[in-house]
């Protein structure tokens, strides 16, 4: 991996432990490359969609999920209407190793589970996500977080329940969040996206991507 995929980040900031924020990690260049993808992702075939939760509702995020379709609260390996998934890019798999070496400070260890699943979201400036663990995944192996376009207030909480105490954290354009380890199973959402506060150089004008990268342990 090149050096110029990063660019000279921020010192890494612990929220609690095994949850890392790393501000600026991503160069402007590589979040633009990111942007790009996602466009093509996005466009399918297995494209971006909104998700109906279990009472009912539609999720007001909108996603397309690479390596494994993700919707709520399982994993399969085709879309409900029989579609195959998007193929896990194999760059995202590369950029998740480094974002857990940078922001531990220490690389997985050999014989982790490899990284295998992406969901990308995508968030008008009125979409949020309520507070969920991630535990879908039979894996104990950091998730990672690579957000582009607008800020948002993502809030971290504790593993036992969806209220306080959590921390909520800006997280802009570029940044990296990691959480492992004691936070794995901890609750986190997006309350809310701040509109207009992406870098105009990214290329996305409106709205707020991000990717998250899971090792699911499925087979
Ligand atoms: O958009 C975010 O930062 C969080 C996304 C998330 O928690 C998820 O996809 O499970
Ligand atoms: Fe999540």
């Amino acid at each position: 991996m090149s050096d110029a995929l990063f660019a000279v980040p921020a010192e890494p900031v612990e929220v609690s432990p095994g949850a890392v924020h790393v501000p600026g990690w991503l160069s402007t260049e590589t979040q633009r490359r990111l942007v790009e993808l996602c466009r093509e992702w996005s466009r399918g075939p297995a494209g971006m969609r909104r998700h109906r939760m279990p009472r009912g509702g539609m999720m007001s995020v909108r996603m397309v999920s690479l390596g494994w379709h993700w919707e709520p609260y399982r994993y399969s390996r085709t879309l409900p209407d029989g579609e195959p998934v998007a193929p896990f890019p194999s760059l995202l798999g590369e950029l998740a190793r480094a974002g857990v070496a940078d922001a531990y400070g220490a690389p997985l260890a050999s014989g982790t589970p490899d990284y295998d699943v992406a969901l990308v979201n995508y968030y008008d400036a009125d979409a949020k996500m309520g507070m969920h663990q991630d535990r879908e995944e039979q894996a104990d192996v950091p998730v990672v977080s690579l957000n582009l376009g607008d800020a948002c207030v993502f809030r971290f909480g504790n593993t036992e329940n969806r209220s306080r105490p959590y921390t909520d954290v800006e997280l802009r354009g570029g940044d990296l969040f990691v959480f492992g380890g004691p936070s794995r199973m901890a609750y986190h959402g997006v309350p809310r996206i701040l509109p207009g506060t992406a870098d105009p150089d990214v290329g996305l004008a409106k709205g707020r991507l991000n990717i998250t990268i899971r090792a699911s342990g499925l087979e």
